[in-house]
């Protein structure tokens, strides 16, 4: 469902942010992408749903290529990726439902966004998603008076509200405490699991990658070097993809909680 051939990708100060990546994800894969800091892990999930233009190669969502996509094409096949980010990215000042209710602009025309103007079934959409994460209480409140973990389920809800067939979550737990990573990572796995979204999420922490996903992609300087199921994922392995043993701030386990 999603492919990369050959895609390299140079920022304009001449860093190669990745070098000839191949790979492709199935549907309803739950994949983790790990390396070290600068590795090259944000770079591809932006690149898949091209909020970076890529500099050589291809990438195919569902056999259409993205990066040839233009105007309406485009908007299409981005109406089909979710993006979580580390720092949450909701409308801090509005609502929770109208936050949720933003994954559906894609499906509407600007006007209609701008007026806030949402029909029946978007609204059952956004009820439904609220409720999927548990926090349907707070639909009426405001983004930033919620807590981290909770923001983030917004997000995850949103996505889940856009309908997306594909979740790209950039360092999704990175801000939250070790008990509220577990609660935001369970629901990107049920999430996962019931609807059978293809996820593909960056992670720092190495036990959340092997408890979480069912294939781990390791990368090192824009490079694939490592691509397996977790139960090939061994401690050398890892140590390969760093360069370095793992160290206790790689493990959420050694947190204090
Ligand atoms: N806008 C940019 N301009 C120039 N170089 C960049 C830019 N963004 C990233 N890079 C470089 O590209 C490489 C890959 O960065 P990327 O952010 O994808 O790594 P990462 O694995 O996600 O790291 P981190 O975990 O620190 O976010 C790094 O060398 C980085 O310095």
């Amino acid at each position: 469902m999603i492919e990369l051939r050959n895609v390299s990708k140079m920022y304009p100060n001449g860093t190669k942010g990745l070098d000839q990546i191949n790979l492709s994800f199935a549907k309803g894969e739950f994949v983790a992408i790990v390396g070290l800091s600068g590795a090259g892990k944000s770079t591809l999930l932006r690149s898949i749903n091209r909020l970076h233009d890529i500099s050589e190669g291809d990438i195919l969502i569902g056999g259409s290529s993205i990066t040839q996509a233009k105007g309406k094409q485009l908007r299409m096949i981005r109406r089909n990726i979710g993006m979580i980010f580390q720092s949450f990215n909701l409308v801090k000042r509005t609502s929770v439902l109208r936050n949720v209710l933003a994954g559906r602009v894609g499906y509407h025309s600007t006007l209609r966004t701008i007026l806030g103007r949402f029909p029946e079934k978007d609204m059952n959409l956004a009820f439904g998603a609220l409720d999927r994460v548990n926090i349907i209480e707070k639909a009426y409140s405001r983004a930033d008076e919620l807590s981290g973990g909770q923001q983030q389920r917004v997000a995850i809800a949103r996505v889940l509200a856009q309908e997306a067939k594909i979740i790209l979550a950039d360092e999704p737990v990175a801000s939250l405490d070790p008990l509220t990573t577990k609660q935001v990572m369970d629901d990107l796995k049920k999430i996962n699991q019931e609807l059978g979204i293809t996820t593909i999420i960056n992670l720092h922490y190495v036990d959340l990658a092997r408890q979480y996903a069912t294939r781990i992609v390791g990368l090192r300087a824009g490079r694939v070097v490592f691509d397996g199921p977790v139960s090939e994922a061994t401690d050398e392995v890892f140590a390969e993809i760093y360069g370095r043993p793992i160290e206790k701030n790689e493990l959420l386990g050694e947190q204090a909680v």
